[in-house]
């Protein structure tokens, strides 16, 4: 259910953190541009370290950009006026990692799941409220929960599943969705899986879904965006990025998951080295110095990310234009030698 309308959208994102001591600086996010259309589901995907987090903790107003814009429906947050940081605040949520964590083990996840509504002054008596928080529990499948119900009584996809309905309860337009599935066992992901799909589906929320498990990006995510140390190397449909991708990077990524054993790699690249550190980046490209088909030119300036001849697919790397022509040539070799 997704369509035009854009619902949140990055301009330019940079965070840099200062390093005590020292005039350097951690870049974590360098030059992040993204757009979010009503009920699109956008995953962030990258190594550890690669600045997804960072950019999740702007978007939710957690942490202050040091230069760039978030703009949501239509204003940007540091332009917004009383009125509309509460709507914003109403309006964009969050689901972490760990469901024990992220509740409180002495309170009824009821009061719980009701706490953004009170916290916001959204609940117009506490009748209202208890209804609300209800109904936001029954659309992740749990309406058999009562006002005793306790953290400890639920499996972890249920606990995971009180998280989302607590991001639910405010009915948001947005959600950031940080590693929500990687502290559960596989069936407690698909369960969780199905639940924010379904959730999707019935509200027309949309998601920025950011994750290390490539494996469940493509039945949730419409568009995947790659990062890099700090910026996005490669943005396409998912399909596209699966089936087509460009950048070496993504590709190496991708050969990672699909095949362990780097002997069997198939073709794809291979992860070499270590990644550099984002408080010295290398000049250019920051992939040159583990990226199997570098040159010297990759080494002076860093790459835009460019639309690739296929619309919407963007990518970061001046030798992937060399590449999926040689690509469209062995294909074309193939097709006509008898
Ligand atoms: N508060 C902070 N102070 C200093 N450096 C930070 C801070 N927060 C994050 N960083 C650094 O910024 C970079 C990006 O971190 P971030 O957590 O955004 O990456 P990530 O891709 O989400 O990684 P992971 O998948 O491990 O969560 C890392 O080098 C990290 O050490």
């Amino acid at each position: 259910m997704t369509n035009d309308e854009t619902v949140l959208e990055c301009a330019e994102l940079v965070r840099h953190f200062p390093v005590k001591g020292s005039d350097k600086v951690v870049q974590a996010v360098n030059d992040v541009s993204l757009t979010f259309g009503a009920g699109e589901t956008v995953a962030l995907v990258g190594e550890s370290g690669s600045g997804k987090t960072t950019v999740g903790r702007m978007i939710l107003g957690l942490l202050a950009p040091t230069s760039g814009r978030i703009v949501y429906q239509g204003t940007a947050l540091d332009e917004m006026d009383r009125r509309q940081r509460r709507d914003y605040r109403a309006g964009v949520q969050a689901v972490f990692q760990d469901p024990y964590d992220s509740l409180d083990p002495r309170r009824p996840v009821l009061a719980s799941v009701r706490e953004p509504l009170r916290r916001l002054e959204l609940e117009e008596s506490s009748r209202d409220g208890t209804q609300r928080a209800m109904a936001a529990l029954e659309a992740v499948g749990l309406a058999g929960i009562t006002a005793k119900t306790r953290p400890h009584d639920l499996s972890g996809s249920a606990c995971q599943r009180v998280g989302i309905a607590r991001a639910l309860v405010t009915r948001p337009r947005f959600i950031v969705l940080d590693e929500p599935t990687s502290a559960l066992s596989p069936i407690a992901r698909a369960e969780v899986m199905r639940s924010l799909h379904d959730v999707q589906q019935s509200t027309g929320v949309s998601y920025l879904f950011i994750t290390h498990d490539l494996a469940v990006v493509e039945s949730l995510a419409h568009r995947v965006a790659v990062m890099y140390l700090g910026r996005v190397v490669e943005a396409a449909a998912s399909g596209d990025v699966f089936g087509r991708r460009l950048h070496p990077y993504t590709e190496a990524l991708l050969g990672s998951v699909l095949f362990p054993d780097p002997d069997r790699l198939d073709g794809f690249g291979v992860l070499r080295g270590e990644i550099p550190s984002p408080i010295d980046l290398p000049p250019g490209c920051a992939f040159a110095s583990r990226c199997a088909i570098a040159g010297d030119d990759c080494r002076t300036a860093v790459p835009p990310l460019i639309d690739d001849a296929v619309a919407g697919h963007h990518v970061a790397c001046i030798r992937q234009r060399t590449r999926s022509r040689d690509r469209q040539l062995t294909s074309t070799l193939r097709k006509e030698t008898p």
